[in-house]
């Protein structure tokens, strides 16, 4: 009786337990699955940081400029006072107490100084502390902000003299004051204002120290490692990747060469290597149709084989073909002879249906992929990779989805059926045949009974 093919996946999934954690060095990390959570070991920003090249100023201008920070510099000793300036680049600290810091394409030095200018009127000066026109100066109060604060994360806003203005209360001033108001203040004729914060990247606005930036069972992706490296990490703690031990079976098989009557040429081998995501492949074996070549294989007697990998290194053994019910199909009766715990023995898909699971007495895990090359292909997605996955100690993700029509289920069996990105399937889908699986995007999983709806994708270079 095949077992239903959801349940066969789900039983893959639960076969094993992720492996060791080891410590590797970021640039070997990649591809694997944390073991433990990234955590921040000091919080980002670690000090108020300019988010553009400008002027860090404090309360309302004309501002005289005392001093100049750049990317590298330490925090300046001294604070900032009402009515100074500090000239900063983009990503140094700014000096305690600024307000806000002007952009340098908004500001007009003579001398020590600073007064700001309207970038919309192609730099003509204007007043530091008046603007008549209606909108007063919106290009420093609400145009974008670069600095993509979070409220309530903002540390130095207390320090604010009394020209400066908390969020609410500036409705009812009138006058030509400049004003510096917290973020999304409202525009006021009259005034000129500048709201408070803007282009400074206050201390701990990105993350705060400890806090956990990515979870354990997350595959270690390039974002993943250069997140880590900013958060400070030299070594990641991963899971071990499984090591995979291939064997090939089939007197009918070439390894080079076009096919010809009676012979065919290998096409799982090939195809597998590329599939093993996130596993580490110790080599391949191709065997005769000899049942006991291939009990010799699984219990890593292999003295006289030339071509033989180191099975006993193996978690998990793959073989290919051998999987049927005919006079060289001997891999069950080899499974039996070595008292492996047979967990899945048929799935109710197609193709596919003779896939196999296996536990060996030693633990080795083995996967029985059946000979027709897209039969194989069903079975690295529906047991192999969901085994390696725990191995792994990848976390299952969600699985993609797309709408597909009425394709022509079966009534008892799930279809795995070739498509493109967008559900239509290419065709070409015959069990001896990669040819539609070449074509597609992804494989759907199409259940009993299906006649048109949402369904699965399967992805061949996913690590889950
Ligand atoms: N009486 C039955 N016969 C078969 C059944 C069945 O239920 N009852 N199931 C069929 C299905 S479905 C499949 S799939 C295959 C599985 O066969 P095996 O896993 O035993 O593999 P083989 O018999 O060795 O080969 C099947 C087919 O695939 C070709 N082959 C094998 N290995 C490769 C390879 N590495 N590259 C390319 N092609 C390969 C082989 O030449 C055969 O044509 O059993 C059906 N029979
Ligand atoms: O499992 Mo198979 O359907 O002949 O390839």
């Amino acid at each position: 009786m095949n077992m239903p093919w959801t349940l066969a996946r789900q039983t893959a999934l639960e076969a094993a337990k992720p492996l060791e954690a080891v410590e590797v060095a970021l640039a070997e990390a990649a591809g694997f699955a944390l073991a433990s959570g990234v955590q921040a070991f000091v919080s980002q920003p670690s000090c108020d940081t300019s988010a553009m090249d400008g002027y860090a100023v404090r309360g309302p201008g004309p501002w005289t400029v005392v001093g100049r920070v750049t990317a590298g510099d330490p925090v300046p000793g001294v604070r900032i006072g009402a009515g100074e300036a500090f000239a900063v680049a983009t990503g140094a600290p700014v000096p305690d107490g600024s307000d806000l810091v002007i952009p340098v394409e908004l500001c007009s030095v003579e001398g020590t100084r600073l007064i700001q200018v309207d970038a919309r009127t192609g730099g003509r000066h204007r007043g530091c502390d008046t603007d008549h026109r209606p909108g007063g100066n919106a290009d420093l109060q609400t145009s974008g902000d670069t600095s993509h604060q979070p409220s309530g994360r903002t540390g130095h806003q207390s320090g604010a003299t009394t020209n400066l203005q908390p969020s609410g209360q500036t409705g009812h001033q009138s006058g030509a004051t400049t004003n510096l108001q917290p973020g999304n203040a409202s525009r006021r004729p009259g005034a000129t204002n500048l709201q408070l914060g803007k282009h400074i990247r206050r201390r701990g606005e990105d993350w705060s120290a400890g806090d956990e930036l990515v979870p354990a069972g997350s595959l270690v992706t390039a974002a993943v490692l250069g997140l880590a490296a900013g958060a400070g990490h030299d070594t990641l703690l991963v899971h071990r990747r499984p090591r995979v031990a291939v064997v090939v079976t089939g007197d009918e098989l070439l390894h080079s060469g076009p096919p010809r009557p009676g012979r065919v040429r290998d096409a799982i081998g090939p195809m597998l290597p590329s599939l093993l995501t996130g596993a580490d492949l110790l080599g391949t074996t191709h065997l005769r149709d000899d049942p006991a070549a291939l009990a010799d294989a699984l219990s890593f007697d292999q003295a006289d084989q030339a071509d033989a990998v180191t099975f006993d290194q193996a978690d998990v053994i793959v073989t290919c073909g051998a999987t049927s019910v005919g006079p060289a199909d001997h891999l069950r009766r080899v499974l039996a002879d070595l008292d492996a715990d047979i967990l899945v023995s048929g799935v109710a898909c197609r193709p596919g249906h003779p896939m196999l699971l296996a536990v060996l007495p030693d633990g080795r895990c083995v996967v029985g992929l059946p000979g027709n090359p897209f039969a194989a292909l069903a079975a690295v997605l529906t047991l192999l990779n969901p085994l390696l996955n725990t191995l792994g100690g990848h976390t299952t993700r969600p699985p993609i989805t797309t709408w597909l029509p009425d394709v022509g289920a079966h009534p008892e069996d799930t279809r795995l059926v070739p498509v493109t990105r967008s559900g239509v399937p290419v065709g070409h889908d015959r069990p001896g045949s990669l040819w539609g699986a070449a074509l597609a995007d992804a494989i759907a999983v199409v259940p009993p009974g299906h006649h048109g709806g949402e369904v699965e994708l399967l992805t061949f270079a996913s690590a889950s």
